[in-house]
């Protein structure tokens, strides 16, 4: 069984939510369930893109991870696209044989056994802004495989005020599951630079609005790799 890559690069830093800052490698999946109109990772989502993933065993993605990591265990994020359609399984038992931990991120559209043997379970449902409905019986599907044994966690993103009042109601839902807030970026254009006093803006009123709704359970967080390398691919 093979699996669809659309990129593999780092070690870089997670530059968004629980593991923001720790060094990592991630491997990017090909093809996904959704069409998220503000998805700031396109060429790994639309089909138009295809002939830019490969097909890879688990055991050639592995050695790719080995190599740019030089042999030294990290945690490696596995994120797309949605890594959920493949499986991941065998790609993870050989990593974790070296030591190595793994991180996924996925919008809980679909869930998976290998979950389980996960070490971070990272769920980002959509607000409206992104087009899409969630399927929440789903999403407590991905709850479930993971029972107990990843560290699981919610990150939502926030592009306006309807996705913050939306934000809030589903984060209310799973009061025991952490809960990591970024706003949205809209600028997708990798070849323009960004324009970081926004960035900032775009932080601060998401900072102003949960300090005075005293929401208190949230972590406000920005795309630490968007500050630091804009839209840039492989970073
Ligand atoms: C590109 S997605 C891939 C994994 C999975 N499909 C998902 O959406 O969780 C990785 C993370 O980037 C976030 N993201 C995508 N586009 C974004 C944007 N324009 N601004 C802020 N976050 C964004 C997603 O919400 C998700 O948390
Ligand atoms: N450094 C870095 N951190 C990230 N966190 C989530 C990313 C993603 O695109 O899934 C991402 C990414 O592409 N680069
Ligand atoms: S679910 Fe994730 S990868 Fe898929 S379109 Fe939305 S943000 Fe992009
Ligand atoms: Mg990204």
């Amino acid at each position: 069984m093979s699996l669809r890559i659309s990129e593999i690069f780092g070690p870089t830093i997670q530059g968004e939510g629980v593991l923001i800052g720790a060094p990592t490698v991630f491997v990017r999946a090909g093809g996904c369930d959704y069409r998220c109109v503000w998805c700031d990772s396109m060429h790994a989502v639309d089909t138009a893109y295809r002939h830019q993933w490969q097909k890879m065993s688990a055991q050639a993605v592995w050695d790719e991870v080995r190599a740019l990591s030089g042999g030294q265990p990290l945690t490696v994020s596995l994120s797309g696209g949605n890594p959920a359609i493949q499986d991941f399984g065998p790609l993870i038992a050989l990593g974790k044989s070296d030591g190595y931990r793994f991180a996924c991120e996925t919008q809980g559209s679909v869930a998976r056994q290998w979950f389980a043997e996960l070490d971070t379970l990272v769920l980002s449902p959509k607000p409206p802004s992104s087009g899409e409905v969630v399927d929440w019986a789903a999403f407590e599907s991905c709850l479930t495989m993971a029972q107990a044994r990843p560290e699981t966690v919610l990150k939502i993103v926030i592009f306006d005020e309807t996705d913050y009042a939306w934000a809030r109601e589903a984060a209310g839902r799973y009061p025991d599951l952490p809960l990591y807030l970024q706003p949205g970026n809209p600028d997708l254009d990798p070849q323009q630079s960004v324009d970081l006093a926004a960035c900032t803006d775009r932080l601060l009123w998401l900072v102003e609005k949960v300090t005075a709704d005293r929401w208190f359970a949230a972590r406000v967080l920005p795309q630490l790799h968007v500050l630091l390398w804009g839209n840039k691919r492989g970073v």
